[in-house]
């Protein structure tokens, strides 16, 4: 037991003594010290009476005592509310900025979840004034460029001269929330688009965003928001980019932007996944200052309080006739059945779809598919059009979809990890939910609770 503990503590110091989160309890919005009264009815519009525990310690060490000083790394349950954990201290100290610039950038590993985010900044950030941009490949790079930037003096009607426009261009949103492919198309060729003002940097799924380099998009980021005293610029250019459109993006030392002689803040960054990694290696990159870890309890990764998981034992052969028998005594309740491939969700959905007796809408969600697929089966799915998701494991990451009761494991997750995920698209924001995972009598050994 002993031995077990000490195999997972943490290597890296400050990971050795956390803020456990499962020390606070929900906080009622009234008793929110020092919360704008303006988010306070944002949040309510939302159907938001009090904060969640992970939100209450992430303001206290934002908003609360703490005052942003140190660099967070969060590591909360699926269905936590760790979105609003950054969005809502981002957008209440951004709310009293003077001019508008880019100041807080939020990156995700996928389109899907970058929208559903940008929803939840939507949601409040208005309320304060606050404009919030999406940089994720959706529609063109040209339309994209318009809504993130403003040419000031062309829509006042004036001529300008050219070699003034860079000046002359800023940017249109407070909040930036992006995927890494986009950012860096904007980082490369988008002209004003600038990180210089950024002053809150958000990596959301980090582990997974860490395991994919995605065109150095996190080492360039870095390098355009250090400081000049901090910038060695020959150092850059082994991985900045070549076409460079933000060479002016290099963070000046000097007066915020919009604030008379107040010093350029420091870049502060919060990092966030419901398993989130301790792996030394991996965390430098994010060069994190003096960085403070909250996590949930004692074990490394913890499932949501309300989620029970079963196991149903069946030969393989049988596997499609249990999974019928199951969603048939589902009935409508809304299920996602995860498979182990982009090849086998297509054959198991188009399987389902062959049993005539299941009169439920079961649609396919897959990494196969094109974008615009995806979203309006996922559309649909939150409407209630569809009650069966078949997913391969594009969608445990994140994805918050009201009203998922179940969750099948048609095929054995490889990975405690992604047993989390796919677990936590049900038992979400305190509801109950079930996940069960179909297993051969060799594979019981999986421990479920072993984590
Ligand atoms: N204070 C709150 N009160 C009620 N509902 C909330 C609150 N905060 C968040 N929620 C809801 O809880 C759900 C889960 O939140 P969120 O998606 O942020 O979880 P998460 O911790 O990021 O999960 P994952 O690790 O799976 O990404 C969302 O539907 C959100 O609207």
């Amino acid at each position: 037991m002993e031995e077990a503990k000490k195999k997972s503590m943490p290597v890296l110091p400050w990971m050795r003594s956390p803020v456990d989160v499962s020390l606070f309890e929900d906080c009622p919005l009234d008793h929110l010290p020092c919360l704008d009264p303006r988010l306070k009815v944002a949040l309510q519009n939302m159907g938001i009476s009090s904060l969640f525990p992970v939100q209450v310690a992430v303001w206290q060490e934002t908003i609360g005592p703490g005052l942003f000083e140190r660099d967070l790394c969060i590591n909360s349950p699926t269905g936590s509310g760790k979105t609003l954990s950054y969005a809502l201290p981002i957008v209440q100290t951004l709310s009293n900025r003077a001019v508008r610039c880019l100041r807080a950038l939020v990156v995700l590993p996928t389109r899907d979840l970058a929208l559903q985010v940008k929803d939840v900044f939507a949601a409040i950030a208005p309320a304060v004034g606050l404009s919030v941009g999406l940089a994720v490949g959706q529609s063109s790079i040209a339309d994209e460029i318009s809504e993130l930037i403003k040419r000031p003096k062309l829509e006042a009607g004036i001529c300008y001269d050219p070699e003034d426009l860079l000046q002359e261009l800023q940017s249109a949103v407070d909040i930036l929330v992006a995927t890494p492919g986009r950012l860096m198309d904007h980082i490369n060729a988008t002209r004003g688009f600038t990180l210089e003002h950024l002053c809150y940097l958000v990596v959301d799924e980090t582990d997974r965003l860490l395991r994919e380099a995605y065109q150095a998009w996190l080492p360039t980021v870095l390098q355009l928001t250090r400081s000049d005293n901090e910038n060695r610029f020959s150092d850059a250019s082994t991985f900045l980019p070549s076409a460079f459109g933000s060479l002016k993006t290099i963070r000046r030392c000097g007066v915020e932007r919009g604030f008379k002689d107040k010093p350029n803040p420091r870049l502060v960054k919060m990092v966030l996944s419901a398993t989130l990694t301790q792996d030394p290696n991996k965390l430098a990159q994010l060069d994190l200052h003096h960085p403070l870890f909250l996590t949930t309890g004692e074990t490394r990764y913890k499932l949501p309080e309300r989620l029970e998981s079963y196991k149903l034992i069946c030969e393989s052969k049988l596997k499609p006739l249990y999974l019928v028998a199951l969603l048939q005594s589902l009935g409508e309740e809304k299920c996602i059945v995860f498979t182990s491939s982009v090849e086998s969700t297509h054959r198991l959905c188009t399987l389902l779809n062959h049993f005539g007796e299941l009169r439920i809408k079961i649609k396919e969600y897959s990494g196969l598919q094109r974008q615009s697929v995806r979203s309006k089966t996922l559309k649909a799915f939150r409407e209630g059009k569809i009650q069966v998701l078949v997913s391969s494991d594009a969608m445990t990451r994140g994805m918050d979809v009201e009203g998922v009761n179940n969750v099948v494991n048609y095929d054995k997750p490889a990975y405690i990890k992604t047993y989390i995920h796919r677990a936590g698209r049900t038992a979400r924001a305190g509801q109950l939910g079930r996940c069960f995972t179909l297993l051969h009598k060799d594979e019981v050994c999986f421990h479920l609770d072993s984590f």
